[in-house]
């Protein structure tokens, strides 16, 4: 997709005919932006007022469209990087002239953790560019913690008062045309390519009787060669499988000939929208359309409990028709339920091959997502459009995503990379290229799941890069064959001091796989190792943070 903007000052297009007072519009990687921007959109709209709410990349990609007041909503992701949602809209507020957004009432609200030293960056980022551009900022951004509920809460009620008590930007706003195909997943990231793939090989990784399905699959590319490096990550296109589609329709259309706006109901369903995973608006939306149900009410009641495991385990085995179904909102228009949606998004890998020893071929390390739910067993969006791709050899659509620190140093710099899981794939990409390019370097592999008859992931080639000299350490945990469960942070302290010596020699930490117990696990392993014997904890701290300041510890943890 390519965006162009023809700025035209005073005289520029009016765009079409658009009430909306204010665009709530967020950049959020796992929800809780999404979630907040929901809030204070539903707010604001029993107030009365016409408020929309979006990611900033749906409203960039929804066509040409006036903002009149904007209120952005942003998490911050990826050490100091925008959400996934907010890339598009950050590449184009880049590409506006000055004085293009001139006039025009916002407000930024900031979400984060302060453990990350690019605290809160995205929306700082936004907020100054937003500035540059001539927008108006009516009341002070705000950064929140990971306690936002309240802070969010408090900050928000006056920011909506402000912004809708300033004269709107004028009926004149700067064109944006999306230029691309109307498929819904061909909008580039950035300016990366669409290429045509296919999976040519595939295989199982875990052993029968894991808890796991981890799949190894192969992509070829009809269209000629996909450019990577090492570090980088495949986004594929996927769609709803056929099952879960007819599902649906059973329920809102018997005979599957509905049509949402212009095209049929089934290839909405197929190719747009999120049918698996409930996400937060979808209760906020479902609450507008039904604020007396008591049902609703209660799980809003959760949401605003900022208990996010509470809400989790309620959301836990349910699919997006079973939250439905138990809210009684089966009998809802299938127009008043599309809206509230998520969108179907492209899933990312890390490529576990590297282009010099994998010929014209990418890699990706695929751990399947299967469980009991309430209709039978569930599976993964992705689970089953890989599945299924790699039994009948039909194509779809991939783009490259550039990593942006995770990348190996030069040849001779020493690596350390800490993956359990598939959080190994990135590594074996780092492997094979240094292999191929015969990289004097050393490579030291922490590696750890559950069973090592099970889930040793790539045991055969990691043994044997070792038998060859090239991975010089190879340290394994797995977690559930004994006793006291073991992790890679386990081996990492045992190895203290001479994860020391590698580093005081130059060495750089990667860091890939879980982010929510394993990523924080390493990272307070690694402060400790860092402060060394005698140090207080701030000072492995500290230590840490010069080390990820040199971009030597990097993290891709998801
Ligand atoms: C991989 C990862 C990287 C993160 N990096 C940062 C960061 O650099 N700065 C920050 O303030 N918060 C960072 N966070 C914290 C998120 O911004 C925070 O968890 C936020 O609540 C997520 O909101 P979301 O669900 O809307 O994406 C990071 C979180 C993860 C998982």
């Amino acid at each position: 997709m390519s965006i162009q903007t023809t700025d035209q000052g005073d005289q520029s297009i009016v765009a079409a005919e658009d009430s909306t007072e204010l665009a709530v519009l967020y950049g959020s990687q796992t929800g809780n932006a999404e979630y907040l921007a929901h809030e204070i959109q539903g707010k604001a709209s029993a107030e009365g007022h016409q408020v929309t709410v979006s990611s900033l990349d749906d409203w960039l990609r929804s066509g040409p469209r006036q903002l009149h007041r904007l209120l952005v909503v942003t998490s911050t992701h990826d050490n100091g990087h925008m959400p996934d949602n907010a890339a598009e809209f950050w590449d184009w507020l880049n590409l506006l002239g000055p004085g293009a957004l001139n006039g025009l009432p916002y407000a930024v609200l900031s979400i984060g953790d302060s453990m990350y030293e690019d605290f809160c960056k995205a929306g700082h980022d936004i907020d100054t560019r937003l500035e540059q551009l001539g927008a108006v900022r009516v009341v002070p951004s705000i950064d929140c913690d990971v306690d936002f509920e309240f802070t969010a809460e408090k900050w928000a009620a006056p920011a909506v008062r402000e912004l809708l008590a300033a004269a709107p930007r004028p009926a004149v706003a700067p064109m944006i045309h999306l230029l691309g195909s109307a498929e819904p997943d061909t909008t580039a990231r950035g300016a990366e390519r669409i290429h045509t793939a296919r999976i040519v090989a595939s295989r199982p990784l875990s052993a029968p009787g894991s808890a796991k399905q981890v799949m190894h699959y192969e992509l070829a590319f009809d269209d000629g060669t996909f450019e990577y490096e090492p570090g980088d990550s495949i986004a594929v296109s996927i769609a709803n499988s056929d099952t879960l589609v007819n599902e649906w329709l059973a329920v809102f259309d018997g005979g599957g000939l509905a049509r949402h706006h212009d095209q049929p109901l089934r290839t909405l369903l197929k190719h747009e929208v999120e049918l698996r995973l409930p996400h937060p608006g979808l209760i906020v939306g479902l609450a507008r359309r039904r604020p007396d149900s008591a049902a609703i009410l209660r799980i809003i009641a959760l949401m605003q409990s900022g208990d996010r495991a509470q809400l989790d385990s309620w959301l836990g085995d349910r699919d997006v028709l079973d939250v439905l179904t138990d809210l009684d909102c089966l009998d809802l228009p299938i127009e008043e339920i599309v809206p509230e949606l998520g969108r179907l998004q492209r899933r990312d890998y890390s490529i576990s091959s590297s282009p010099l020893r994998d010929s014209g071929r990418v890699h990706i390390t695929v751990s399947g997502v299967e469980y009991a739910g309430r209709r039978g067993t569930y599976r993964g969006a992705a689970t089953d459009f890989l599945a299924e791709r790699a039994r009948d050899g039909r194509a779809f659509q991939v783009q490259r995503v550039p990593a942006h620190e995770f990348r190996l140093p030069a040849d001779a710099v020493p690596i350390i990379m800490i993956g359990p899981g598939v959080g190994v794939a990135p590594f074996r990409a780092f492997l094979r290229h240094r292999a191929a390019l015969g990289a004097p370097g050393r490579n030291w592999l922490f590696f750890g799941d559950q069973h090592r008859q099970l889930d040793w992931l790539y045991e055969d080639e990691f043994r044997q890069l070792t038998e060859h000299g090239l991975l010089t350490r190879l340290d394994v945990a797995f977690s559930r064959d004994q006793e006291a469960k073991r992790y890679v942070q386990h081996e990492m302290l045992a190895n203290a001091a001479e994860i020391r010596s590698w580093i005081a020699a130059g060495a750089y930490v990667f860091v890939c796989g879980d982010k929510a117990q394993m990523a924080p696990d390493v990272d307070r392993a690694m402060a400790v190792i860092l402060a060394g014997g005698d140090a207080t904890e701030s000072a492995g701290q500290q230590a840490l943070a010069s080390l990820k300041n040199s971009a030597r510890y990097v993290k891709d943890v998801y």
